[in-house]
């Protein structure tokens, strides 16, 4: 049976382990947001496909099984498409990593050029969109997600004309003389034109494009609204008050969407409420003994902003000697993938500041760093998130941010004070948030000193209005509205 979604995106749905000869498919541990959004997706369709690679040596390739069915999860199968591990280091942890990452987190200084095998990541790319043919009904939709599958689109195009294709950015996407920096934009900007609906977290991300499309090509501009009115307009980092929501290129009519992913609130409180998260709650709250706790959960990468933060910390500890010992800060860092140079240098300056500053500061009774480098069970972090005084999320560059809405579900809204940088997409959701800038040392300074005295009513005031939006605005609304604007698609396309 051919399938009404297709989704690509580049990793598995979930850990593959071999134990005893038999091959296991385990939730995902790594602290990737995507995964979890997308696949409750599938929940609403009858037949469904995932494409991922997998990487297979020669040996392994001979009876390899290109399509999986993970019970319990959906009504989905998993269609891997086989690549050697040369063409996964070259796709996804230099092409993808060493050279688009930094671009779109606006580091142009990290951008590397000559280890890139540009025709290798459209090979690979190629292979994606002719298993989504494969697999895709004639009016399926297939959704290609985030820039590692830019070139999916046109492909998918040329194998199937009439095709319905949506891509999602989850990441930033940079300002127009920023993202011009890569010497394969036009051919970038050419496949994401080939797509209906090209969807962003936030209309400046989305602006952006729509001004790298213009400045590369002579693209029409059909439609300008205003922002969509949860998204703050004006007066912060991110803010902007007006999108470019359809461009008209080489016949195709392409939609522009900033629509923020959201969170799932109920599987949150779900979660919350099981028996062992509640022992494990109270666990946690013994262990601290009474101090306030202080949060900061993500992923090992230069652009998350964690030597801010914990420069940020030690500063505190200079600053304020009256909290030694009252509060505990624990970091989550977890790398997303293992063996990436990129990630190897990132961890250990972490762990380099977190040993100099528990060394300054430390005593017998008191570490003033917890920091866990393995990933941490989703029910675990939730527990943390609950308990936590205060969420500390300082990226420096991040597309939404899903730590934050979490934090902001476990608490129901009661409580709790969320810190976060104005460089991430949730930011221009959620400006009840204590909102800083993490390029700002006085910035940052002021708002862990704002979060730390905060009086609880000012707190529960914040948070209410935060948890309205994020239960409003959650995953649900994200897919519906999706649907809908597939539902625009000119029925020539149907
Ligand atoms: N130590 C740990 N162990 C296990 N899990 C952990 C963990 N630390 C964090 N997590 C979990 O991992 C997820 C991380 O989501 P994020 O949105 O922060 O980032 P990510 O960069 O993966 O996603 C990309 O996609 C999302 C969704 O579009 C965008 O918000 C983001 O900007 C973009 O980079 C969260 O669900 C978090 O709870
Ligand atoms: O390194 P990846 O591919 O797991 O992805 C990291 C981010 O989630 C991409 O947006």
């Amino acid at each position: 049976m051919k399938s009404s979604l297709v989704i690509l995106y580049h990793r598995e749905p979930y850990d593959e382990v071999v134990e005893n000869g038999k091959i296991y498919y385990r939730p995902q541990k790594s602290p990737n947001g995507i995964l979890p959004t997308l696949k409750s997706f599938f929940a609403g369709v009858e037949q469904g496909t995932w494409v991922a690679w997998k990487q297979v040596n020669a040996k392994q390739k001979k009876k390899f099984e290109e399509k999986v069915t993970v019970e319990g999860e959906g009504n989905y199968a998993v269609c891997r498409v086989p690549l050697t591990a040369e063409q996964v280091k070259q796709f996804y942890h230099i092409t993808s990593k060493e050279a688009f990452w930094p671009i779109l987190h606006s580091f142009p200084g990290h951008f590397t050029y000559a280890t890139s095998d540009w025709e290798n990541f459209k090979n690979v790319n190629r292979l994606f969109a002719e298993a989504a043919c494969r697999e895709a009904a004639d009016d399926a939709l297939i959704w290609v997600h985030d820039y590692n599958l830019w070139m999916a689109p046109q492909y998918i195009r040329e194998l199937k004309p009439n095709a319905r294709i949506a891509f999602f950015h989850h990441t930033p996407f940079p300002s127009v003389d920023i993202f011009n920096i890569l010497p394969w934009r036009e051919e970038i900007i050419g496949s994401l034109l080939c797509c209906d609906v090209v969807g962003f977290h936030i209309p400046r991300y989305s602006e952006n494009f729509v001004n790298v499309a213009r400045s590369l090509f002579e693209v029409e501009v059909v439609e300008t609204v205003p922002a969509a009115e949860n998204l703050t307009p004006v007066g912060i980092a991110l803010a902007e008050p007006e999108v470019t929501s359809k461009l008209k290129y080489k016949g195709q009519l392409v939609q522009v969407d900033p629509c923020p992913v959201g969170t799932n609130p109920k599987h949150i409180q779900s979660l919350l409420d099981q028996p062992e998260a509640q022992t494990r709650f109270e666990e946690m709250r013994e262990e601290l003994q009474g101090r306030k706790l202080i949060i900061a959960a993500g992923r090992v990468d230069y652009v998350k902003g964690n030597r801010e933060l914990l420069e940020a910390y030690e500063r505190l500890l200079e600053r304020q000697p009256d909290q030694h010992g009252k509060v505990q800060l624990v970091v989550t860092c977890v790398k997303a993938a293992a063996g990436m140079k990129v990630y190897k240098v990132t961890q250990s300056q972490i762990e380099q500041l977190v040993g100099k500053i528990n060394g300054r500061f430390a005593r017998l009774d008191w570490t003033p760093i917890l920091l866990f480098t393995e990933p941490v069970p989703f029910r675990d972090l939730l527990c943390y998130y609950r308990l936590a005084d205060i969420c500390w999320t300082t990226p420096l560059r991040d597309g939404l941010n899903l730590v934050a809405k979490e934090y902001v579900v476990a608490h129901k809204g009661e409580g709790g004070v969320l810190i976060l940088s104005e460089f991430v997409g949730a930011a221009v959701e959620l400006p009840e948030a204590v909102l800083t800038n993490p390029y700002s040392l006085d910035r940052m300074d002021e708002s862990i000193d704002q979060a730390l005295v905060m009086p609880e009513a000012e707190q529960k005031k914040r948070m209410a209005k935060m948890y309205k939006t994020v239960t409003h605005y959650d995953v649900q609304y994200w897919a519906d509205h999706l649907i809908n604007l597939y539902k625009e698609i000119p029925s020539a396309k149907k």
